[in-house]
């Protein structure tokens, strides 16, 4: 339909898992009427009357973001939490010098190469508190041709005094979303969160239905390795997950725009250690061996050279896949599993993918154990990498992300359906932004690599790729 549907619509449409993608510039008004937002909508006056807002990110344009809040809340208290040091850091006080209701939070970065990748808004209103956790960047490009993708929480609205313990945490759900959430901002040490994280404290978190799935730069041991990173989805799948004999001869799905070192074969981290947790499950450990993965276990998606071509951007869209030829070359087998952006359901398949997005796929991928959406890359910074014969998650980047299992929104939910027209009570519709089954790569097709020039064929606007 192409009427403009209004928020409180698209808010009840997207009930009850309230993940959204963002809205696209140039694709058929259908396809941006349906579970799609703008940064506008989500700061509107219509999700409640604003007292103050946190937003965390990587890239911040201060002034644009301004112009994304409504008049009427652009003069409220507005906390930007940042990874940006030196010149970054000058550049990113600058733009927020005209703003008086600013202040700024740098996130410290104790680790080389590690960044604040986490993308997130607090939002306070009078009558309650709202989390936001997306992979948009905040600054215009992010928001205008890219598939992103966007959870909205419900309203948490305030516990009364009465309800408030002096110890613990009171008001939380039975995925513990508020004592996670509070120990994330805890880990950043910065006084200016003590204040979110009191706010945070009294609101009442029991209709959070999603885990939280965080990174914090560190050398997380003891209890602490299991609360960050890949290793976090491993407790999780292993105690809250699905029955590891339901989900035998089941695919892991990882979907992202850049890519890591991941070492010089698949057994060291990819299929060894990542791909460990992300298959683990209740009842048993993990799966399959290391050795017994295949390219039926683990199925990547990430743009190849032609997805970029062929995008509403252009070559431009590469940009922001910083995948670089240096670690290409020296990971030929990661190549293997890749699988191009198709999201032709959701009218983004020229809409380049900037979301990151993680799945337990049946084998004919029409349904899915669980699901996740984030701003980790797959990358050993963003998600970690044991050390010290296990003993050590070392993690360098902040990042966060949400994970959906069906028995949280379904009593004795095991699975949820891809496939909108075979959903049912017991197996609700869970609206994935890719198309399935997953297409692989051709013998033809290379992934995006953004540091080597393009000039065989011009772009959707007739331009080739000379990068700088
Ligand atoms: O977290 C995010 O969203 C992003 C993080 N890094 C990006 C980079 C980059 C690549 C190498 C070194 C520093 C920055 C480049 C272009 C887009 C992104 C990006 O979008």
């Amino acid at each position: 339909e192409d009427h403009q549907a209004t928020f409180q619509e698209v808010m009840k449409e997207a009930s009850p898992f309230n993940f959204l993608l963002t809205k696209v510039t140039g694709i058929p008004a259908e396809f941006n009427n349906k579970l799609s937002v703008h940064i506008k909508d989500i700061l509107s006056v219509e999700m409640g009357e604003l007292v103050e807002s946190a937003q965390f990110n990587f890239m911040h344009d201060i002034p644009w973001l301004m112009e994304q809040y409504p008049a009427e809340h652009r003069s409220k208290p507005l906390l930007i939490v940042h990874g940006e040091e030196r010149q970054g850091k000058v550049t990113l006080h600058e733009g927020a010098q005209n703003f008086p209701n600013i202040t700024m939070c740098q996130a410290k970065l104790d680790m080389i190469y590690g960044t604040h990748h986490s993308k997130m808004m607090l939002l306070l209103y009078t009558n309650g508190l709202r989390v936001v956790i997306h992979t948009a960047n905040l600054i215009e490009q992010d928001w205008y041709q890219k598939t992103q993708g966007v959870w909205i929480s419900p309203l948490f609205p305030k516990l009364d005094k009465s309800q408030m313990s002096s110890d613990g945490i009171t008001g939380d759900s039975i995925t513990h979303f508020k004592k996670d959430l509070v120990e994330y901002l805890t880990m950043y040490k910065s006084f200016s969160l003590l204040r979110w994280k009191q706010h945070i404290l009294q609101h009442d978190f029991t209709s959070a239905k999603v885990f939280l799935v965080a990174s914090v730069p560190g050398r997380h041991t003891g209890e602490s390795k299991n609360k960050w990173g890949h290793m976090k989805v491993r407790k999780v799948l292993g105690k809250q997950g699905p029955q590891a004999s339901f989900v035998k001869n089941w695919s892991v799905a990882g979907q992202f725009s850049s890519v890591g070192s991941l070492g010089a074969d698949q057994s060291k981290y990819l299929c060894g250690e990542w791909l460990q947790s992300m298959l683990s499950a209740k009842g048993v450990g993990t799966l399959y061996a290391a050795k017994d993965v295949t390219i039926k276990t683990l199925k990547l998606i990430f743009p190849s050279k032609e997805n970029v071509r062929t995008s509403l951007e252009g070559y431009p869209a590469g940009a922001s896949i910083p995948y670089n030829i240096q670690n290409a070359r020296k990971q030929q087998y990661f190549h293997a599993f890749l699988h191009k952006w198709k999201a032709d359901k959701r009218g983004r398949s020229r809409a380049s993918p900037h979301i990151k997005t993680y799945a337990l796929l049946s084998p004919d991928s029409k349904n899915a154990a669980w699901f996740m959406v984030t701003s980790a890359n797959m990358s050993k910074a963003a998600w970690g990498t044991l050390e010290k014969n296990g003993n050590q998650l070392m993690i360098r980047s902040y990042e966060i992300g949400v994970m959906f299992l069906p028995e949280y929104f379904v009593d004795g939910g095991e699975q949820f359906s891809l496939v909108e027209d075979q959903s049912t009570e017991a197996t609700p519709y869970f609206p994935i932004p890719w198309d399935v089954p997953l297409e692989p790569y051709t013998k033809a097709d290379r992934p995006w690599v953004w540091d080597i020039p393009y000039t065989d064929k011009p772009d959707s606007h007739g331009n080739a790729w000379i990068p700088g």
